[in-house]
């Protein structure tokens, strides 16, 4: 007979994550959400921001972005809805506060697409924030994936091509860097689950006060 042991443990409860995604225009960042949400992991919400960018010709409102008016953002900002704004290649772009409180709250893991900018201002509010980079292999891969994207004007994709550099001296600033190399989505995709993942299992994890 084996002895009874009154059982007064149980392993802890892991903290929601929120993964700041950063890194320069068309280095890939939407098609690797793209990805990861096809692979409807549990408990990840990937938030929804805010552009007075003229909306793509495949975008959808709502899931893309959520496309506003240059008003209707000032109006955001006044209300103090974002938890971080910037002026992005020309255009602006916010981050609903509510959104992210209300996933964190409900235990989510929470995944925020922003530039640089956004990043680093999401890093004064919320440094528990875990911040990755996505780098591409080379500046020709950036160059070809944005042309080949066909979304900008000649202008638009200039400057968007010129700002990568200095949009790359921002690495020392993030956690960790995760490289989306040619074909291999799945593989990036796999890198950022593997992110979440060990940060879920700290023993002293980084806990959101948002
Ligand atoms: N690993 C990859 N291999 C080849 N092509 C890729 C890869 N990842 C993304 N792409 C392609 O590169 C282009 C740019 O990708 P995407 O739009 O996801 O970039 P992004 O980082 O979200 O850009 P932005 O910051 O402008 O929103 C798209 O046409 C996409 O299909
Ligand atoms: N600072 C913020 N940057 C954002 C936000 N949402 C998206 N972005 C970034 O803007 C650029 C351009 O995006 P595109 O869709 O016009 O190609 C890209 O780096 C996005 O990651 C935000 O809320 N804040």
């Amino acid at each position: 007979m084996l002895p009874r042991y009154r059982l007064t443990f149980s392993p802890p409860r892991p903290a929601p994550v929120l993964l700041i995604l950063s890194g320069p225009s068309g280095v890939g960042k939407d098609a690797v959400l793209e990805r990861m949400k096809e692979r409807r992991l549990p408990g990840l919400k990937f938030i929804t921001t805010i552009t007075t960018r003229s909306q793509r010709p495949r975008e959808i409102d709502g899931k893309d972005y959520r496309f506003t008016t240059q008003a209707e953002f000032k109006k955001a900002i006044a209300q103090n809805e974002l938890l971080e704004w910037a002026e992005v290649y020309g255009n602006f772009y916010g981050v609903p506060k509510s959104a992210v409180r209300e996933a964190l709250r409900h235990g989510s893991d929470v995944i925020v697409k922003v530039d640089v900018q956004g990043a680093a201002s999401i890093k004064k509010i919320a440094p528990e924030a875990v911040f990755v980079f996505m780098l591409p292999p080379s500046l020709e891969d950036l160059n070809y994936r944005l042309s080949r994207r066909l979304t900008e004007s000649p202008e638009t994709l200039k400057r968007r091509l010129e700002t990568a550099p200095e949009e790359l001296k921002q690495l020392p600033a993030f956690d960790y860097f995760v490289v989306n190399h040619d074909g291999k989505i799945d593989q990036a995709v796999s890198e950022i689950s593997a992110i979440i993942a060990a940060e879920k299992s700290k023993v002293h994890p980084r806990r959101i006060d948002l």
